[in-house]
């Protein structure tokens, strides 16, 4: 069930959905392995519509980019840093869980038939070893306690009564070991409990720290700066004077944390040439996201920028609407810019067609398995190129949102989704190719990152 023009209509080769094991071989000791290197663009003068890359291919190119790169080396990151990060070592037990054996209920430890005579002093857990059992001996225990040696059993505390002597019965018949957890019975020291490239939840954070650890071993969150360019920007206050509110400040730097990144720097830079070349020369970052000046306008810097400092066109327009002037560059050896357009909505397009598979590669993510879902109703298409139209989602049909142009949030702050809509549109009750937005799927990618 996928739309057409969608990446199941792409060739086998092509494909961007990222095979973990071979996302990480971004970061493993291998040779580093160029086979995924992306092709140059085609030789097309600047400013010819026709060279804008197809809507699914574009993602495909920020995806193979990513994979391209020279290896990024693992990281060990402490626990309470490593939510949503993957693994790049596998996670083996560095002890034996449980690592003593351990009473699995509150009761009595007891040592060979009833009824037993119970020591003055129980075991808590937390304590060191205790005193072995004698036969016909029992001593209280807590849940977690260590087993006294030569245990026979635990007695829960609801199947066990004292008589006027204080003697200990039980009160149903008990079975040789119950309610003991042998040592090891979850894992042996040295066993693998999860491999390499899985992604870290807070279950995998609970057996990490389990099994011994203080810092796992991921593959670094992509570093991404963001320059938000444009003279006509307000950080605060009320819209005037020809001057509006900068929208993509606020709203890139979380979309782009959602998406797997740190988010090293958030710069306004104005329609300042110079200020920019400084800045992106000046960057360390994996990924450099602008906004605006992407167009061709009289303060447009960015594609003059980049051709003046050597940086590989490899997405240079994309079949899409709304945001067809988006890029992608190489700017260097290990570091791309995405171009997003100044239009908001726009500027979302961009950020999903291309800056999302290429973090999502770099950060070892799995691509999300494509799902279509019918649409309430007919939506317009544009004559070539896909469209990216905000919806919400009902039952099981997704529901196209107004307020859908280019420089119009209205809609995608409303949305669960964006709806991928072919050339020539859909009709009421076709399936459409659906991208989440990231706090859609129940907050899980938000919280991860
Ligand atoms: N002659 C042409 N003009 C334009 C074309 C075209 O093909 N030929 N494409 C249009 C499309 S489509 C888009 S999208 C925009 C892209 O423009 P830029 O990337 O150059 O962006 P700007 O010109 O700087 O800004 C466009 C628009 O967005 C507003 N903007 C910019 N940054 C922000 C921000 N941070 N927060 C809120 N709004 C922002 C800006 O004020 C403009 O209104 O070009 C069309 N033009
Ligand atoms: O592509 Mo522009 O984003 O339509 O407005």
């Amino acid at each position: 069930m996928t739309a057409p023009g969608t990446r199941a209509e792409a060739p086998a080769e092509d494909s961007d959905d990222l095979d973990v094991e071979e996302a990480l071989a971004l970061v493993r000791e291998a040779k580093d392995d160029r086979a995924g290197q992306v092709p140059a663009p085609a030789p097309e003068a600047h400013g010819e519509r026709h060279k804008a890359t197809p809507w699914a291919q574009a993602r495909e190119t920020a995806a193979r980019a990513a994979r391209a790169r020279p290896r990024r080396a693992p990281v060990a990151v402490p626990l309470g840093d490593a939510l949503g990060l993957v693994l790049a070592a596998p996670l083996d037990a560095l002890t034996d869980l449980p690592s003593f054996d351990t009473s699995a209920m509150d009761g009595w430890a007891v040592a060979g038939p009833g009824p037993w005579g119970v020591r003055d002093e129980g075991v808590l857990a937390g304590q060191a070893q205790p005193e072995p059992l004698t036969d016909g001996e029992a001593v209280r225990i807590a849940t977690g306690a260590r087993i006294p040696a030569d245990t026979t059993a635990v007695l829960r505390s609801e199947h066990g009564r004292t008589d006027t002597q204080g003697r200990l019965h039980a009160t149903r018949e008990i079975v040789h070991g119950q309610d003991i957890r042998p040592r090891g019975q979850e894992c042996r020291s040295g066993d693998q409990l999860l491999p390499v490239g899985t992604r870290i939840t807070p279950a995998v954070l609970g057996l990490a720290a389990a099994a011994g650890y203080d810092t796992v071993t991921v593959v670094p969150r992509p570093r991404a700066e963001v320059l938000v360019l444009g003279d006509e920007l307000l950080a605060e206050g009320l819209p005037r004077d020809g001057l509006i509110r900068d929208a993509l400040g606020p709203m890139l730097p979380p979309w782009l944390q959602a998406l797997g990144a740190e988010v090293v720097k958030v710069r306004r830079i104005g329609d300042d040439a110079k200020a920019l070349h400084k800045a992106v020369t000046g960057s360390d970052a994996d990924l450099i996201v602008t906004t605006g000046g992407t167009a061709g306008g009289p303060v447009d810097h960015v594609h003059p920028i980049l051709e003046r400092i050597g940086a590989e066109l490899l997405v240079d327009g994309v079949k899409v609407r709304p945001g067809h002037p988006m890029l992608l560059a190489r700017t260097k050896d290990a570091q791309h810019l995405v171009g997003l357009p100044g239009n908001p909505l726009a500027a979302v397009s961009g950020l999903l067609t291309l800056a999302e598979p290429l973090l999502r590669t770099l950060a070892a993510h799995p691509a999300p398995e494509p799902y279509t879902l019918p649409l309430s109703e007919a939506v317009q298409g544009h004559p070539y190129d896909t469209r990216l139209i905000p919806v919400v989602l009902r039952g099981d049909r997704a529901v196209p949102l107004h307020y859908n142009g280019p420089a119009m949030l209205r809609g995608i702050a409303a949305a669960d989704a964006l709806a991928v809509v072919p050339p020539g549109g859909a009709r009421q009750g076709e399936e459409a190719e659906l991208l989440d937005l990231p706090w859609a799927t129940a907050g899980i990618e938000v919280c991860f990152t």
